[in-house]
């Protein structure tokens, strides 16, 4: 009633004293949150405790948010988490939106995501891709393989290579005690970045609740900055050995870009800077794309006839006599189909986070300031009224669309709008390489008896029990695996 009368959104009754709405939550949220929305309509208000949220789970409700209230909700909740692991909510994930967020974004998608840069740094991903097929060919032809630690150690390697021309991860790893570290920093972030903190929500001394949880972001957070500052130390000081200053012809990797960047203006691009644009690139594009991998990968060996049909296509476009590359990614329309799918069932970011920065109106509710917007992408990408058999996993259905990964607002796994993925072309080349190299080299069949498919939601949704597989190496590619 009381919503009525102020034009909120409907809420689901009742609404507690301080803890609000929590009562109803329950793990895997997005699934959760979808049920409540099926319930009591597509644009919800709730209350997470103290803090108000509006629920969207319907396209059109996100096109209004995500359209003519984008500049509103650019902004990200501040979270506990933001404030420790994104620099006291400066990094370019947490920033609000404003001067800093801008210049941020322009120096990650002109100077480190840009077309160009990504091409330039194509070699990078083809070695990785190789390295992980050795690794495969040396498994025993019946070995179960657990796939989750080596996609995430193949995107690790990727982006540490981009970003600090440094790989810890499988072959030619020199210092095993460093690559340890360097393992925990990042699943421990995985970890901590993804648990949702009870005390970002209630009121409370933060000794009853999040007291422990603050403490391991702090000292996680110390031990990033340390690790991210050593390597800057190292790249400086391989640029400078020579004595002259770094032109952008000498630049290898990110962080080269960016102390070019920064003798030029070091006012602005300080190391403070550069680790916070690191750790974003680490953090964000590591468990993604490691984990749509996964699901990929988890559908197709649940789906075999699918696999046979991406083989097909590939020995077609691709021939027997050499191992796919990223130039051939175009020429592959069924494979872009089954990454479209794999983004439809199991978005990296089920639940997009915003924020309004002033009062809005969305599908006729008055939202007010300071509102938490939460964007159920996954709902909307298996809304019945959108999708046919929408739990179903039907590459075909994407058949007639183009090669760009949107579809209005039914369909987008990048996200919409300013803070929209920058990193599409990227991701969509990490993916599309992997999965195409393994459909091209390997014949797959499950490692267990019965595969599940059950959700986790950390940084990103992920598979919560890990991938087994068999696999063996396809004899018509024996050639060219052999030389590899
Ligand atoms: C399968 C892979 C990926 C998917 C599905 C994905 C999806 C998304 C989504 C849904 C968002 C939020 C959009 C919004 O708030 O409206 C996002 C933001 C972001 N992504 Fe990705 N992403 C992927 C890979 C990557 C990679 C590889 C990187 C970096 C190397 C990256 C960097 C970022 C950054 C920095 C943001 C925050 C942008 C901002 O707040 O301005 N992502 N991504």
């Amino acid at each position: 009633l009381l919503n009525k009368f102020q034009n909120l959104p409907p809420s689901p009754f009742p609404v507690l004293p301080i803890i609000g709405h929590l009562y109803l939550f329950k793990n895997p949220l997005h699934r959760c949150l979808s049920k409540l929305s099926d319930r009591y309509g597509p644009v919800l208000f709730l209350q997470f405790g103290s803090r108000p949220v509006l629920l969207v789970s319907s396209s059109s409700a996100a096109e209004e948010c995500l359209t003519k209230n984008d500049i509103v909700f650019a902004n990200r909740p501040h979270l506990l988490a933001g404030k420790h692991l994104g620099n006291n909510y400066t990094n370019l994930t947490y920033a609000s939106y404003g001067d800093h967020w801008r210049n941020l974004r322009r120096i990650a998608t002109l100077e480190i995501l840009s077309l160009h840069r990504v091409q330039m740094l194509s070699h990078i991903r083809a070695d990785e891709v190789r390295s992980l097929i050795r690794r495969l060919l040396s498994s025993d032809r019946n070995q179960v393989v657990e796939m989750k630690p080596l996609f995430l150690e193949l995107m690790l390697n990727n982006m540490l290579r981009m970003v600090a021309d440094k790989r810890y991860y499988g072959e030619s790893v020199e210092d095993v005690e460093e690559a340890k570290k360097v393992h925990k920093i990042v699943t421990d972030g995985n970890l901590l970045g993804g648990t949702s903190n009870i005390g970002d929500f209630l009121p409370l001394p933060k000794w009853i609740f999040g007291g422990g949880y603050e403490n391991s972001l702090i000292e996680l957070q110390k031990r990033r900055v340390s690790f991210m500052q050593s390597l800057i130390d190292e790249r400086r000081k391989i640029l400078t050995s020579d004595g002259s200053s770094i032109s952008k012809e000498k630049t290898k990797c990110m962080i080269d870009v960016l102390l070019s960047l920064q003798e030029s203006d070091p006012e602005y691009y300080t190391d403070e800077i550069i680790r916070g644009l690191m750790q974003t690139l680490i953090t964000s594009g590591t468990d993604s794309s490691a984990g749509t991998m996964e699901w990929a990968m988890s559908l197709l060996l649940a789906n075999p006839e699918v696999i046979k049909k991406a083989q097909n296509e590939l020995d077609h476009c691709v021939g027997n006599d050499r191992l796919v590359n990223e130039s051939d990614l175009p020429k592959l329309p069924y494979l872009n189909c089954i990454i479209k799918e794999t983004t439809r069932l199991y978005p990296a970011g089920p639940l997009i986070p915003h924020e309004s920065s002033e009062e809005c109106t969305v599908a006729g509710f008055r939202i007010p300031r300071g509102t938490i917007l939460l964007i159920n992408l996954w709902a909307i990408q298996q809304d019945p009224k959108l999708w046919d058999e929408p739990t179903r996993f039907k590459p075909e259905r994407f058949k007639e669309s183009e090669g760009i990964m949107r579809d209005g607002f039914k369909f987008m796994p990048f996200g919409s709008g300013r803070r929209g993925c920058p990193s599409e072309n990227l991701a969509m080349r990490m993916l599309g390489l992997t999965l195409a190299s393994l459909i091209q080299c390997f014949e797959w069949e499950l490692g267990n008896e019965k595969m599940d498919m059950i959700e986790k939601l950390g940084i990103s949704l992920c598979k919560a029990n890990s991938l087994q597989a068999k696999c063996q190496p396809r004899p018509i590619m024996s050639d060219v695996l052999s030389r590899i």
